[in-house]
């Protein structure tokens, strides 16, 4: 497998972070954006000021509007836009292609997995997921970071894993494509949570045992999808839910904290709120775990919270009141 050249699909925070780090990498990059004038907008200054303001981008960077033939195709646009990319994008460019997905989210109305829509959409194209806890301006920095990229062929997926390795930018392989894909859009949901938590004041302690049980809430929905509980413990998992749930940097916890104020989501939204993942998962996740019979309260709240179907009191004393059951 050819690995030399990338082309990043999005030119959000995300997509300019990745593309960085592949550069970083060694790598020759196109990014691609959504119009000729945003190229070369980027391309005149090496910035990409409206998704990451003023971080410097490499030189191994050319942004365009269209894509072209690469080695290495990475996705990232919200998980909701993902099926509308695909389908306008010639399914030759990504047949027998390694296609990185990297959005952390479920698909409204299919519950679908990135992946699985990737299957849909150019089922020729090699699927792999990348996650883990990575703010964009932290990778595009060149600070050190660490994440999972997975994928179903182990030499291939340790292969993609050295080709987008660098200084700073430390990718794990592994073969668990849904334990990392449902830990990385669950994570958003909880820091959702987290962030409420903050935002009504319910203390250091009551985010702490929040995490604690989205964990073994994530590690049942892991379970029931056919993915390993053991994947958790990586940095999809963990890693990510660690740095998520507990940092004002993240545009779900942001989000979260506005809900756990009194704020309703469309107000919030309305206001120019930055993507928040997690906003439109809960609801996704909340079907799945129903049609998987898994117990899963604390998505449930988030999804009521969300929803406007209840306020964080009337959840807070619903959770306490859960019948005590045994931890483990
Ligand atoms: N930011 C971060 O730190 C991280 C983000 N992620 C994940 O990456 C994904 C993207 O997030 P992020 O980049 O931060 O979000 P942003 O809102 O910063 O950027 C999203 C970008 O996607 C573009 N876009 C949307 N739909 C399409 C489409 N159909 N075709 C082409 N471009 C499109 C948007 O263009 P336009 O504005 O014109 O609509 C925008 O440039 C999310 O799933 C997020 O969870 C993962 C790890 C870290
Ligand atoms: O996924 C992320 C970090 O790993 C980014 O989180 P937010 O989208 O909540 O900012």
């Amino acid at each position: 497998m050819r690995l030399e050249t990338v082309a990043v699909i999005g030119g959000g925070a995300w997509g300019t972070a990745l593309a960085q780090a592949a550069a970083m990498a060694g790598r020759s990059v196109a990014l691609v954006v959504r119009t000729n004038r945003q190229a070369e907008a980027i391309n005149a200054t090496h910035m990409n000021e409206a998704a990451l303001p003023g971080q410097v981008l490499s030189g191994r960077i050319v942004a365009m509007s269209q894509l072209a033939q690469a080695d290495i195709i990475v996705l990232a646009v919200p998980a909701q836009s993902t099926r509308t990319l695909l389908n306008d994008l010639d399914p030759a460019l990504l047949a027998g292609k390694p296609v990185v997905l990297s959005a952390k989210g479920l698909e409204t109305g299919t519950l679908a997995r990135q992946s699985e829509i990737l299957r849909d959409m150019a089922p020729e194209a090699l699927g792999f997921v990348l996650s883990g806890p990575s703010f964009a301006v932290d990778v595009a920095a060149g600070r050190p970071t660490a994440v999972t990229l997975a994928g179903d062929d182990a030499s291939e997926t340790s292969a993609l894993a050295l080709a987008l390795a660098g200084p700073s930018f430390r990718p794990y392989a592994a073969d668990d494509r849904i334990g990392v894909e449902i830990a990385g859009a669950l994570k958003n949901v909880y820091a959702l949570a987290c962030g409420a938590v903050e935002g009504a004041n319910l203390g250091a302690s009551a985010r702490a045992a929040l995490i604690a049980r989205g964990y073994a809430e994530m590690a049942r929905m892991v379970t029931a999808m056919g993915g390993s509980a053991h994947t958790l413990t990586g940095l999809a998992g963990l890693g990510d839910l660690a740095l998520t749930c507990t940092s004002v940097q993240s545009r779900n916890y942001q989000f979260g904290m506005a809900l756990g104020a009194g704020r309703q989501t469309a107000e919030v939204l309305a206001s120019g709120a930055k993507l928040a993942e997690g906003v439109a998962t809960a609801p996704v996740a909340a079907a799945l775990a129903k049609s998987l019979n898994v117990d899963a309260p604390l998505i449930d709240a988030v999804d009521a919270v969300v929803a406007g179907t209840s306020d964080i009191a009337s959840i807070v004393a619903g959770l306490m009141s859960r019948p005590l059951k045994r931890e483990i």
